[in-house]
């Protein structure tokens, strides 16, 4: 069956395209060459979702190609998803055609893994769950050895954990991540991992303190936060906060303060527009902000918190779209200059890429 995303033979030339085409971009800005971290050639996706679609008498896993929703593309296994995602495939699909109760008016499919093994999969229905779904969904779970999330409008019922628990090494430490159904995790563990120590060793050891935007469920602030004096980061997402917070004490990490702001409203906050309750009780005077560090979504960052980082000595920057990137460097750029760069290849086969700038001021 064919599978557009796929082709392990053109790996180094579609690495090498990438390099090519973000040497371009920052040439503008007199970057240095990247470092390039190469992904796994197959099995690197810890997260998949695909819709289910009817043919033959019977609904099949099924992706479409980016702009058309018309014609389904048939998946029977996934070698880009991780070898768990490839195992449960067939288990999941032969207990939704076995069991009426998983089956009916099941449209969607989402798996969420790690590394470490663990495994996650919501089921989301057209129709209200019911308690015969319950008791089908929690033999299954036994059966499959991983969580099971069920949603429907209004609905969401869990079997097990609604997240996944990681594992993730930097520097010779371990770090313990959960991870939420439902919130944003770097898809490609192996590539996560090369970010994370690519950025503790830009960072370096530290005897002031780190402002971090755009956080998520803290996987780049638990390493970050054991180079630095304190850390202040900030996240607008509920569930991503909530984990930030259990990963933290789980590793034992107390240098952190962790406020659910968005970058908008940190931005005011630091330039003093107008108070947050969010804020009560924390000493934002008290920080001496070395470097901040910013992840920001495919958007980039919108030009006031762009310009909010300008006053801060050291920018580092990690981006999932080098076309923000470059935008957000074009206005930095005459108070900072690029002194390390970075290409991870994070969505091998795709024209995505993930990429890093250290930004020093002049
Ligand atoms: C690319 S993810 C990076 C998350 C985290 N650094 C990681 O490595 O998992 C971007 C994060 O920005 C958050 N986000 C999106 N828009 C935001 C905004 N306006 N202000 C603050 N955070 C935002 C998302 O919820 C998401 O967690």
């Amino acid at each position: 069956m064919s599978q557009p995303f796929f082709d392990p033979d053109t790996y180094a030339s579609q690495l090498a395209a990438k390099r090519q085409r973000l040497v371009e971009l920052l040439a503008p800005f007199a970057a240095p060459a990247p470092e390039v971290f190469e992904s796994p050639h197959e099995h690197y996706r810890l997260r998949s979702e695909f819709r289910l679609w009817r043919e033959d008498g019977q609904r099949h896993y099924a992706m479409f190609a980016p702009g058309d929703k018309h014609t389904p593309i048939l998946i029977d296994d996934f070698p880009v998803a991780s070898r768990r995602i490839n195992q449960l495939m067939p288990r999941l699909k032969a207990a939704w055609l076995a069991s009426e109760a998983l089956g009916f008016k099941l449209f969607q499919v989402e798996f969420l893994t790690t590394l470490s093994g663990d495994a996650l999969v919501t089921l989301a229905y057209h129709r209200p769950l019911d308690d015969a779904w319950q008791a089908a969904a929690r033999a299954l779970a036994e059966e499959l050895q991983a969580s099971i999330v069920g949603r429907s409008r209004g609905q969401r019922l869990v079997i097990g954990r609604d997240h996944v628990l990681e594992t993730l090494q930097v520097a010779g430490r371990d770090y313990r991540y959960r991870q939420p159904e439902g919130a944003f995790s770097q898809p490609n563990g192996e590539v996560c991992q090369k970010m994370l120590g690519w950025a503790f060793d830009a960072l370096g050891q530290r005897d002031d303190d780190l402002l971090e935007l755009y956080c998520g469920n803290g996987n780049f602030t638990l390493p970050l936060a054991t180079r630095v004096r304190k850390v202040l980061a900030t996240e607008i997402s509920k569930s991503s906060v909530h984990a930030a917070l259990a990963n933290l004490d789980d590793n034992g990490i107390d240098n952190v303060t962790l406020v659910r702001l968005s970058a908008e409203e940190l931005t005011q906050a630091l330039n003093e527009v107008r108070p947050f309750r969010r804020l009560a009780g924390i000493d934002l005077k008290g920080f001496d902000f070395g470097t901040v560090f910013v992840d920001p979504p495919r958007a980039g960052m919108d030009p006031d918190t762009c310009e909010l980082t300008r006053r801060f000595p050291r920018i580092l920057y990690i981006s999932c779209n080098p076309e923000t990137l470059a935008r957000n460097i074009a206005q930095l750029h005459d108070s900072h200059r690029i002194s390390r760069c970075a290409l991870f290849d994070q969505f091998p086969y795709t024209h995505h890429m993930e990429a890093g700038v250290l930004l020093e001021r002049r």
